[in-house]
């Protein structure tokens, strides 16, 4: 069959391009050697029929599950035959590409006992986890309560009789809810419980529960254990058992209480070690920085798709060109879809930022250096709510980018987004991470005579100049100087948190009056996170990227910025910062941001070097053979199977023949 468009259009695309493409590749996958690892597992991945993606859109939920079993059985089998390092089963896992149980035992279950448990309880549970022998899952959410984790309810009571805890599930709010891998898989849990000694509650505290049996998976006596049901869209989130879970009664050794927090002895007593209680939300911290890089990948998936599609699809034409317009050509098109492409490449750059914060944190934390938590609590809080809120929303624009080929599952669109979406709740709900921002910066602003704010905060120092200096731009190209931009995301900003900060100062300081300014508080949070991003761009830029790649990387790094100033224009204005001839500015800047992208588009999304099996989308494909894959997808369709469709005898047939309506019909 033949295809008019596809096959030309993108190797002409690809000609245009006026970058190292190579060197993009290497630097957005990090460095040469996860460079090559990546194309390595790729492959592997791509060429075992295991792996295979096909159809996931159309399996009932028992056969998805199953499957997803399978995968992730063979994946774990493949990591030990071949000898492949954590990187390589990083990787490996990531090209499986779909959320499965083994994602929360080794991306909470472990980093929860690494970071709470005691070494001695180290050395008995990692090894076994680390071979899979036991399965956990992070059993903290409840039907009742998820963001107020000092809500929640389950208790874990001492008995100093028989040196054991009684796990127990007192009201039906008290169910855990939710956590990924308990449904059906996990033989443990590591159940966030409040501790009582002596009638007396302590708070939530962790707890490893042992909850099916490691003879013939059973759930293990008094334990209620189950699935709890179908999720949003096709395949999706579906391929993960997100479960319930009830004690009854249930004893668990005192052993089995991560102590590393706060210990409870023999007979009874609590005591509390002198390392701040929030080290005991250190898995989500660990999980929040690194959803800022899958952010990223994700967006970059979906922006991939619509780019490509967007130089093969034509529509209209105009008089001076002969033929049809490639849709990429339209103005309006480009500029939703090119800050799409530019934000992908921010969260990237933010992205590596982010594993070198984490990192520091943790070499700190092991010095007891407890210094710097708060400020990266507020930084993976706030990037994990803007980058998930964002690339959802990205995601969903990217279909609509696609027009009705987007809607079609064949385009890989509707999945991605339904296995995205949950990203904006789990991990903190996107709005309460943005007021534990909010409370920080709160925190930093009433100390800033005192204490010089540090880190990402830094600016909050000059908030005196920032609140009083306005914005020198006068021509377009004065916006194109990266200092000239900070100031303005700067003073942004500070003046936001300054504004509600004075409001909530000569106010009673009542919690009513904190929930009166939320919205404020919250906006006042996106903004300073909004800063992070961009400067976090523009840093990265600046330290030693490759000549080859560093041209586009500043049009990528102006069209972000460019696009969040006038995205946020009116935060802007309010600020009194900048004036609207200013914004207007900015917009023609923007503009000729996206001519200088336009050539680079397709190079720029070959770049993420997404294999067209990973992307499993028609639409984005390398070649651009678009139509042709579309129009033979559909014969992969169930309702093909056969010509004439099951139930014609039964119901279509009667309504053809029998003329039921007619009789009573005045037509
Ligand atoms: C395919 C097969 C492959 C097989 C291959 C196998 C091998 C391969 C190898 C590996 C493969 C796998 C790799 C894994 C990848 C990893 C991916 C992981 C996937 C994740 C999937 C996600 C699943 C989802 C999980 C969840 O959702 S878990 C539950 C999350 N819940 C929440 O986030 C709840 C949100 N609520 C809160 O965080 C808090 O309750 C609160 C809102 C912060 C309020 O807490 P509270 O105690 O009431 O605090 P406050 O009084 O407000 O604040 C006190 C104080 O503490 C500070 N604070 C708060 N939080 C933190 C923190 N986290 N850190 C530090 N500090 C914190 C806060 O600022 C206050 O400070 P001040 O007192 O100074 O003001
Ligand atoms: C796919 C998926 C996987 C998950 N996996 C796990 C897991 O493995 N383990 C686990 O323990 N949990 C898991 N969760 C649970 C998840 O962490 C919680 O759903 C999440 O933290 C949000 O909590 P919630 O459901 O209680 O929302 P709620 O807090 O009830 O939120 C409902 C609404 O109320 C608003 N709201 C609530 N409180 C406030 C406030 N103080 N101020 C302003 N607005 C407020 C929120 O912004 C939101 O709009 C998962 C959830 C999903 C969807």
């Amino acid at each position: 069959m033949q295809d008019g468009n596809g096959l030309d259009h993108l190797a002409g695309e690809r000609a245009m391009a006026q970058f190292d493409l190579q060197a993009m590749k290497v630097y957005l996958a990090g460095g040469q050697r996860e460079y090559e690892i990546s194309t390595k597992m790729a492959q592997l991945v791509a060429n075992d029929p295991v792996f295979s993606k096909e159809d996931r859109v159309r399996l009932a939920r028992k056969d998805l599950y199953k499957n997803s079993l399978r995968k992730a059985g063979h994946a774990w089998k493949t990591i030990l035959e071949k000898g492949l390092s954590e990187v390589e089963g990083l990787k490996l896992r990531h090209f499986v590409d779909e959320p499965t149980y083994t994602d929360l035992h080794w991306g909470m279950f472990i980093p929860a006992i690494k970071g709470q448990g005691t070494e001695e309880q180290q050395h008995k549970w990692l090894p076994l986890a680390y071979k899979m022998a036991i399965i956990g899952c992070y059993a903290q959410t409840e039907l009742g309560h998820g963001s107020n984790v000092q809500g929640l309810e389950t208790t874990a009571t001492f008995d100093p009789t028989t040196d054991e805890f009684i796990m127990h599930s007192p009201t039906v709010t008290s169910t855990k809810w939710w956590p990924g891998g308990l449904g059906k898989a996990s033989t443990h849990a590591l159940v966030y419980a409040r501790l009582i000694t002596d009638k007396k509650d302590h708070g939530i505290h962790a707890f490893i529960a042992p909850i099916r049996s490691l003879e013939d998976h059973t759930p293990l006596p008094n334990v209620t254990v189950g699935d709890i049901g179908v999720k949003f869209g096709n395949g999706g989130y579906n391929t993960m058992d997100n479960g319930f879970l009830r004690f009854d009664h249930v004893r668990i050794p005192r052993e089995n209480m991560l102590m590393r927090l706060a210990t409870v002895t023999k007979d009874g007593k609590y005591v509390r070690s002198n390392k701040p209680r929030q080290l005991g939300y250190g898995a989500m911290v660990f999980v929040r920085q690194g959803i800022v890089i899958d952010a990223s990948i994700y967006l970059s998936r979906a922006v991939t798709i619509a780019v490509r599609y967007s130089a093969v699809r034509r529509q209209f034409g105009n008089k001076d060109e002969p033929g049809e317009l490639q849709v990429i050509q339209y103005r309006t098109q480009q500029s939703r879809l090119f800050p799409l492409l530019a934000t992908a490449y921010a969260y990237r750059a933010v992205g590596f930022w982010m594993k070198s914060l984490y990192a520091d944190v943790m070499k700190r934390l092991n010095d007891n250096d407890f210094s710097t938590l708060p400020e990266v609590h507020a930084c993976t809080a706030g990037l994990k709510s803007i980058t998930t809120s964002v690339t959802a929303d990205g995601i969903e624009e990217c279909r609509k980018l696609c027009g009705g080929h987007g809607f079609l599952c064949a385009s890989g669109l509707p999945e991605l987004y339904a296995a995205y979406v949950p990203a904006c709740t789990y991990e903190g709900d996107n709005t309460i991470l943005l007021l534990q921002v909010a409370r920080f910066l709160l925190k930093t602003l009433s100390q800033v005579s005192k204490v010089r704010p540090v880190g990402t905060a830094a600016y909050l120092g000059n908030i005196k100049q920032l609140s009083t200096q306005n914005c020198k731009v006068s021509q377009g190209h004065d916006w194109l100087n990266t200092s000239v931009l900070l100031e303005a995301f700067e003073a942004r900003s500070a003046r936001q948190a300054a504004a509600v900060a004075l409001r909530l100062a000569k106010g009673s300081g009542s919690e009513a009056e904190f929930q009166e300014n939320t919205p404020e508080l919250v906006e006042s949070a996106r903004a300073h996170c909004q800063l992070i991003l961009v400067s976090k761009f523009i840093e990265q830029l600046q330290t030693g990227t490759p000549e080859g790649i560093r041209k586009q990387l500043e049009v990528l790094c102006y069209t972000y910025a460019f696009s969040q100033l006038i995205d946020n224009a009116g935060d802007f204005l309010a600020t009194g910062y900048v004036t609207g001839n200013q914004i207007a500015l900015a917009k023609e800047e923007l503009k000729h941001m996206f001519d200088k992208i336009r050539p680079n588009a397709v190079a720029l999304v070959d770049a993420f070097d997404h294999t067209d099996d990973y992307l499993g989308s028609a639409l984005g494909r390398y070649d651009g053979d678009v139509y042709t894959h579309l129009y033979k997808g559909a014969f992969k369709e169930s309702l093909n199977d056969t010509v004439v469709v099951d139930g014609y005898e039964e119901y279509l047939k009667p309504v053809l023949t029998q003329n039921l309506w007619a009789p009573h019909s005045k037509l």
